[in-house]
């Protein structure tokens, strides 16, 4: 079993995920073998250029996209073989989903609390405990005082705190947000982020967030870089503590090497060393060097 960065048990195995998306003669690689292992209980930020496949992975983790091949388990869903009665299930009980469109979160017409208690019946919760726990969980997140105010009448950031209060209603093992503070200004987008790390802390929750907002990324333990549709680079973070009590983050960058030890070399690594398309790999006590193919000089 792998180990994740944490140590913790993986949540989430992706496994050399390839999606095609087929238009008559025309095919888009939105996925190219994605690995990707989460952690229970991890929050990671998943950041990459525009059309690198970052949402085409959380409709694959939110049981909405089959992948054309590769595996992905998530909290022991092997999700390429479900029924339509267990993707149903999968999607009502073991993942949420909070979307960047504040408006599309949210049932326009029913308040904060009927959003929250929406879910919770479909999961066939009668209407004492439904009301209970929508009342509780938006009390948790911050906004219980917009329990019986419509959609409309609340801002961007009370929304999305309505849509995690909504994704977390039936205790899922795994909260997607796709660009959940890219509506919001830095304050609120602040207030949001929070929201999520309680979910993540409170509920025991693991969290995984495609952001573009470096204030996201940088706050979390772990940001996974997708390039055309692979994970290419990952940066951890961890809090030091200086003799003189002052704390400080360190953040170091690994490239991500897959099952056949295939490594993405950066594009500015190459170009300072000339590297072309042969290199000379020596191992060493304690490294392996990649050096330039001096013959080809
Ligand atoms: N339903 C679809 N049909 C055809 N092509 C698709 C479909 N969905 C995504 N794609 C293509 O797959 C690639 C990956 O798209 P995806 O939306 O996953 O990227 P992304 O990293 O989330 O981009 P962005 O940051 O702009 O949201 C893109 O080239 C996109 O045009």
């Amino acid at each position: 079993m792998p180990v994740t960065t944490q140590g913790s048990r993986p949540l989430v195995e992706c496994e050399s995920l390839v999606r095609i998306h087929q238009h008559g003669s025309v095919e888009v690689q939105a996925l190219q073998g994605l690995d990707l292992v989460v952690g229970a209980g991890e929050m990671i930020a998943v950041v990459g250029p525009s059309g690198a496949g970052k949402s085409t992975l959380l409709s694959v983790l939110a049981g909405a996209d089959l992948p054309t091949a590769g595996s992905v388990r998530v909290a022991g869903w092997d999700l390429t073989a479900l029924s339509r009665a267990q993707r149903l299930a999968y999607r009502r009980d073991v993942v949420g989903f909070v979307r960047q469109q504040t408006a599309r979160n949210l049932v326009q017409y029913l308040t904060a609390r009927g959003n929250v208690e929406l879910p919770l019946a479909l999961a066939g919760r009668g209407p004492r405990a439904r009301r209970a726990r929508a009342v509780e969980l938006l009390e948790t997140v911050g906004v219980g005082h917009c329990a019986d105010r419509l959609p409309s009448q609340m801002s961007g950031g009370e929304q999305q705190r309505t849509a995690i209060a909504v994704a977390l209603a039936n205790g899922p093992r795994l909260l997607l947000a796709d660009e959940p503070t890219g509506e919001l200004d830095s304050a609120t987008a602040q207030e949001v982020f929070d929201t999520l790390r309680l979910a993540q802390h409170e509920a025991g929750v693991t969290v995984v967030v495609v952001t573009h907002d470096p204030a996201v990324s940088d706050q979390v333990e772990r940001t996974v870089a997708v390039r055309d549709g692979r994970t290419s680079t990952e940066v951890l973070r961890r809090t030091e503590v200086a003799e003189d009590g002052a704390s400080r983050v360190i953040a170091q960058e690994y490239a991500v090497m897959d099952r056949a030890g295939r490594v993405q070399v950066p594009r500015e690594y190459r170009e300072a060393l000339a590297l072309t398309r042969r290199v000379r790999l020596a191992l060493e006590a304690d490294r392996v060097s990649l050096l330039p193919d001096v013959v080809a000089r």
